[in-house]
């Protein structure tokens, strides 16, 4: 049986470091670094940051949505991508924030868990707000292929609150909720489960959740949105040993020189560990 997901992590986060990066390539930054919007640049900067990351990186995330926008020439690109940078050593979270119910969900699912599946990552951004439950499927799919899931839980953006801070009738919030259930899902896994939360680095303390789900808590919002490494603590706490800080933005505007690219991890994986280690190079 392959190795569970939560394991894998564990094991690329002591090696490698924590960081995340993502592969988002906006018609923006495609324009800054010379490339054209169109399928040929696509490929062009997707290659370039698994190039230049995918042998030394934990964790590299693609943004679904900047390569559906191309169609199945943009799928094509983002399998092969999925595939070279897995080959490369990386674990790759695909984010494409899926969520729907019953047999729907379970072709999602099969989508992007399923290990003979063309587009099978080592992990998948879900949506819980059609119920946790109507997760079940890609739970019990991601199980079997020794893959993971993080669970949209207290997202970055400020819009999120409006959902994910409302109470329910026993007095914690939707957010609150969605943790417990991936707390029990992680249950007596070690060394870490393989059902993680997304969690935002720019949410300011959040001491008034239990953050120990005994599973990975990916941050997103370092960089571009605002946050930086030195917040991770203030942020999460004693759970910063399972935070996996996301930076896409941040490093990608770089630009195409893969040392460049090389140096921007670098620099904010180092910034990481001073701050979540007080400098002690754990590796
Ligand atoms: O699931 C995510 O990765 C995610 C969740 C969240 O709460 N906030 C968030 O920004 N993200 C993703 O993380 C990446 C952040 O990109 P930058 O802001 O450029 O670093 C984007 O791909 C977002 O879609």
């Amino acid at each position: 049986m392959t190795e569970p997901f939560g394991a894998r992590l564990r094991r690329a986060m002591d090696e490698r470091g924590p960081l995340c990066v993502g592969i988002d390539p906006h018609a923006s930054l495609l324009a800054d670094w010379g490339l054209n919007d169109d399928v040929a640049g696509l490929e062009h900067f997707s290659r370039t940051v698994v190039e230049a990351l995918a042998d030394r990186v934990a964790v590299l995330k693609p943004q679904s949505a900047f390569f559906e926008r191309f169609g199945s020439r943009g799928i094509a690109v983002l399998e092969k991508s999925v595939a070279e940078a897995r080959a490369a050593g990386a674990l790759v979270v695909m984010d494409a924030k899926r969520g729907d119910i019953g047999s729907t969900m379970s072709a999602y699912a099969e989508t992007f868990l399923h290990k003979d599946a063309p587009l099978f990552s080592d992990a998948l951004t879900v949506s819980p707000y059609l119920g946790y439950g109507s997760l079940k499927p890609a739970v019990a799919l991601a199980r079997e292929n020794g893959a993971g899931l993080f669970v949209l839980a207290l997202t970055s953006n400020p819009e999120g609150g409006e959902v994910q801070h409302a109470v329910r009738p026993d007095g914690r919030d939707v957010g609150a909720t969605m943790l417990a259930h991936l707390a029990a899902e992680n249950a007596g896994e070690e060394p870490l489960g393989s059902f993680g939360a997304v969690v935002g680095a720019t949410l300011g303390d959040l001491s008034s959740y239990d953050l120990n789900i005994n599973g990975p808590l990916l941050a997103p919002g370092i960089g571009a949105q605002g946050a930086t490494p030195a917040d991770l603590p203030a942020v999460f706490g004693a759970a910063v040993r399972d935070v996996v800080p996301n930076v896409s933005r941040g490093v990608l505007r770089h630009g195409r020189d893969i040392v460049a690219l090389r140096d921007a991890a670098c620099r904010f994986a180092d910034e990481i560990r001073t701050a979540t280690t007080g400098g002690r190079d754990l590796r």
